[in-house]
């Protein structure tokens, strides 16, 4: 019996999920690809590092690009089926390949995929309690947790909502919402999956001043490229997709550049198709 509690108490000590405390972060792909089950193709094989002097990066591709395939894989959320995911942090070192690295890593790099919440947010009182709810069970100690909600909140302009229930937000409050709770679990790069899906241009700028004056690097996927020109943003890095692949990674000006040379030839390939 004692030995029983004492293996409980053992196992629970080391699934203890606490809130991240990773900083300055590499992330490094060696030949990384993803095959789905099916047989498609999420990502060919990919080399690229995302440095931690890096502010905000952007990844731009037409749909099915491989955009999000590449986030997941740097989140954690998924294996390479082909090469290494690697994240390093001063003398620490997660892999990809062991599903418990893979979540520490998820903890590490948090991913935002537009507005979708956590399922247990739909049912709470308040995003307010939401949010208590989700760092209660990191460990969390009151004067922090507090003191974290008050801080995200003020970041993504949600204190006036503090009380209300997610089933009242909008489209651009959700999206801020998820982005808060996010920058609470005290990300070492938030990864955002279009953070302005779905947005009018209002609501788009809204989003977006909040997410890159957040005080968080980020490493983001967006369809839209006014976005990514827009300097107020201080986007340092575009890596552009196309067929699961990056075919440019640089400053976000020749990047555009790049990304419309891309539409122009797939429109022409459809229209031609067309005619
Ligand atoms: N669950 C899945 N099963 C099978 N194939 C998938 C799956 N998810 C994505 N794919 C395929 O992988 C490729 C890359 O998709 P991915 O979602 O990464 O692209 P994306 O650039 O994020 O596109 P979008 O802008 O439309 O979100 C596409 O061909 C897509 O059809």
């Amino acid at each position: 019996m004692h030995r029983m509690v004492r293996m409980s108490m053992f196992s629970s000590m080391l699934h203890r999920r606490e809130r991240n405390s990773v900083t300055d972060v590499t992330i490094h792909l060696d030949q990384a690809a993803l095959r789905f089950p099916n047989g498609n193709v999420g990502l060919q094989p990919t080399t690229v590092t995302f440095e931690p002097a890096a502010r905000h990066t952007a990844l731009i591709g037409l749909n099915g690009a491989g955009k999000s395939t590449l986030l997941d894989l740097i989140a954690g959320k998924m294996q390479p089926t082909e090469g290494s995911v690697q994240v390093t942090a001063q003398d620490k070192k997660w892999t990809t390949s062991s599903k418990r690295q893979r979540n520490e890593i998820a903890q590490i790099l948090p991913l935002v995929r537009a507005e979708q919440v956590p399922a247990s947010f739909e049912h709470a009182d308040s995003i307010q309690d939401a949010l208590e709810h989700e760092l209660k069970r990191l460990h969390v100690p009151t004067t922090e947790m507090l003191a974290t909600i008050q801080q995200v909140f003020s970041l993504f302009d949600l204190t006036h909502l503090a009380r209300m229930r997610v089933a009242a937000l909008d489209a651009e409050q959700l999206h801020m919402l998820t982005l808060a709770y996010a920058c609470a679990m005290n990300p070492a790069v938030l990864v955002a999956d279009e953070p302005t899906r779905g947005l009018d241009e209002i609501s788009s700028a809204h989003v977006a001043q909040a997410l890159f004056h957040c005080g968080k690097p980020v490493i983001f996927a967006t369809h839209d490229i006014d976005l990514v020109r827009n300097a107020d943003y201080l986007i340092d890095r575009v890596l552009v997709l196309d067929d699961q692949r990056i075919v440019f990674d640089g400053d976000p000006a020749t990047a555009c550049e790049h990304y419309s040379d891309v539409i122009r030839s797939k429109y022409a390939k459809v229209m031609h198709g067309l005619s």
